[in-house]
């Protein structure tokens, strides 16, 4: 006997034969659902809260997966999941092998694309409407994004695009004010001055009064629909207007979105619309679970917590993470040099720079999910004899590539990009590892970059790239670092030169980064197996250390150890260097294979590719 509508529900077909008060019976199960399981797992748990009666509506109303429902980011399509077949794994979310926290097509046939990074979602409709076009098939599409998303550059080059073809497809705006942190720049102006306008709710108020007066979808497709246009006109002052109907979409006035039937009327007319509609729905992040409604921030990606307060589960680690030690020491930086300006994109809490926007607010920009925006700026801060730092995530910079390199690397500008979330990440997955940066910032001419294996070299190399000017990239991984102190002066690194860190002649472990103590602990288990590894700490991999190369020349094995793509990775510049002096010694280059790498923990995923302690060793001693 099943207790709960969640567990009769297989498909979304299912939900068709639900009226408004079941899908809100149901709205309420899946929240207990999702904070049950995020409990435990982690996750976007705020995001996903504040979108499960739009998930509902939309899914109630179309056939997916012939129709088709594209998420911005995914981070809240947690509903999407437990009515698409994926209830009885959800408890394994975010795990090693488990179901995503995002969307993937390889998991479900309702999930379009392989969602993560933000403002892709309107590009990606666009192509299935043209798709559908060409094809001749008459199926709906409708696009999720949020508030924030939608101020991304990408989401504006699709209005843009879906303006001028004016082909029929359905963006939900989910407005729910919110960023990972408040949301930021003019759009969120404009938004909120069409949540309060008097002309909107006058529009609003019309619009409900039809439909209680006419029978709901028989009046909304006469007064809605694309016919809605001119009705707008009456009741909306031309300043007041949504800048996108502007470009030719036309725009709701703003819905609840917690209010299943409403959403469901507007819908069901905004899907019948003969060209694009923007419907303006307004949400609360966190929704239905108080505590995180009350920090919406720290619930928009949480690790395992309490249900009933709120509190992490876990006590905090005593090393703290490379990213607050970023922060601190790019707040001592700021206070020694006036110069010295901090940029970021949309990341504030993530990326560290919190005490600095803090402290020195006149100096500090958040440009919103806006990578390309962040690099060009920085050029422009440098050439106006600045020092912008941009701190930003491995796996977000790859939006900004062509600015890194025609903007900055090209001039030589005095940026220094602060590189978080450097190698694998855990639990976000292969949207989010940072396994690309070293070969996209290796690649590009002018480039300098630092890896730093511990915090007190993390600052140390934040101030070395400070007083080196010219482009600088400093990468760094999540988590924890290594639980060292750090001076309180920090020390300029010593030029494109490692340091050893162990002794030993049969073997030679050049590593980056983090990859130092895993190397370190390798040459451990090599000892009880009787060989001798030498363990370097290159720190530099641009430029790289020549002299260490060819000193591990002189051993049995050069073996290169990377949390990056080996392809184009700093491995191949150490070959690159071996063959130039000449080298006739084995290498063995580890690093990530030529796929993307699934989420779960750090150490499942290093060792499910072969690259933790233990398996470092094993394929060493395989060569040797
Ligand atoms: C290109 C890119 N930059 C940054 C991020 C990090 N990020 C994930 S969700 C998010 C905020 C999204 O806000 P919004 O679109 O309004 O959705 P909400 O969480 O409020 O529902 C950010 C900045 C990302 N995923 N992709
Ligand atoms: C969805 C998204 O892109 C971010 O919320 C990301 O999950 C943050 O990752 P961190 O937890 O590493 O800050
Ligand atoms: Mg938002």
């Amino acid at each position: 006997m099943k207790d709960r509508i969640l567990d009769c529900i297989g498909s979304p077909a299912d939900l068709k034969v639900l009226d408004d008060s079941e899908l809100e019976i149901l709205a309420d199960e899946i929240r207990r659902e999702i904070v049950a399981s995020a409990s435990k797992t982690g996750g976007h748990v705020a995001s996903s809260l504040g979108a499960v009666e739009i998930i509902l509506a939309v899914h109630s109303l179309i056939n997916s997966p012939t129709d088709r429902f594209v998420f911005d980011v995914g981070h809240q399509a947690y509903a999407h999941k437990l009515i698409t077949g994926r209830l009885d794994r959800f408890d394994t979310l975010r795990t090693f092998g488990g179901v995503s926290g995002f969307t993937r097509p390889a998991e479900s046939e309702h999930d379009v694309h392989a969602s993560g990074h933000a403002s892709d979602s309107l590009s990606i409709a666009l192509g299935l409407a043209k798709a559908r076009e060409i094809k001749g098939t008459d199926e709906k599409i409708v696009a999720l994004i949020g508030d924030a998303g939608l101020a991304g550059g990408m989401a504006f080059e699709a209005l843009n695009t879906i303006g001028q073809m004016q082909l029929p497809m359905v963006i939900i705006l989910n407005d729910n004010e919110m960023s990972i942190s408040k949301n930021v720049g003019a759009l969120v102006k404009h938004l909120g001055a069409l949540r309060s306008s008097e002309a909107y709710r006058d529009v609003r108020d019309s619009v409900q009064y039809r439909f209680e007066s006419a029978g709901k979808l028989a009046s909304s497709l006469v007064g809605f629909g694309r016919n809605m246009k001119d009705s707008l006109k009456q009741f909306v002052l031309p300043q007041e207007t949504m800048m996108y109907e502007q470009l030719g979409i036309l725009c709701t006035p703003p819905v609840d979105g917690h209010n299943i039937s409403e959403l469901r009327d507007i819908l069901a007319t905004a899907l019948e619309a003969d060209g694009p509609v923007l419907m303006h729905v307004v949400t609360r992040k966190g929704a239905g679970y108080a505590p995180a409604e009350a920090d919406p921030v720290r619930f928009h990606g949480i690790a395992a917590f309490d249900i009933a307060t709120g509190a992490d589960a876990k006590k905090p680690a005593t090393a703290p993470s490379y990213t607050s030690v970023f922060g601190k020491a790019l707040l001592e930086e700021g206070c020694r040099d006036k110069r010295v300006v901090a940029i970021t994109a949309a990341m504030r809490g993530g990326t560290g720079v919190e005490p600095f926007f803090r402290e020195f607010p006149e100096r500090s920009i958040d440009v919103g999910i806006a990578e390309e925006n962040a690099v060009g700026m920085a050029a422009g801060l440098s050439r106006g004899g600045l020092k912008p730092v941009v701190a930003i995530y491995s796996t977000f910079l790859q939006r900004a590539i062509d600015q890194l390199i025609i903007d900055n690397a090209l001039i030589e500008t005095d940026v220094v990009f602060a590189i978080d979330r450097a190698g694998l990440v855990g639990a976000d997955g292969a949207t989010h590892h940072g396994v690309f940066d070293l070969v996209y910032t290796r690649m590009v001419p002018n480039m300098r970059i630092i890896a730093p294996s511990d915090e007190a070299e993390l600052a140390d190399a934040l101030h070395t790239a400070l007083h080196l000017g010219g482009p600088v990239a400093v990468r760094y991984p999540r988590g924890n670092a290594q639980g060292v102190d750090v001076p309180d002066e920090p020390r300029i690194l010593p030029f494109g030169k490692g340091g050893i860190r162990r002794e030993g002649d049969d073997v030679a472990l050049l590593a980056w980064g983090d990859m130092v103590q895993t190397a370190l602990e390798s040459a451990d288990i090599l000892a009880d197996r009787g060989v001798q590894a030498r363990v370097v700490d290159m720190r530099w991999a641009k430029p790289i250390d020549i002299d260490a190369v060819a000193h591990a020349a002189e051993t049995k094995l050069v073996v290169t150890l990377e949390d990056g793509a080996i392809a184009g990775g700093v491995g191949e510049e150490v070959l690159h260097v071996l063959s130039q002096q000449g080298s006739t010694t084995p290498t063995l280059l580890l690093g990530i294979e030529d796929r993307f790498v699934p989420h779960g923990s750090p150490a499942d995923l290093f060792r499910s590719i072969g690259l933790d302690a233990a398996s470092v060793a094993e394929r060493v001693l395989e060569r040797l």
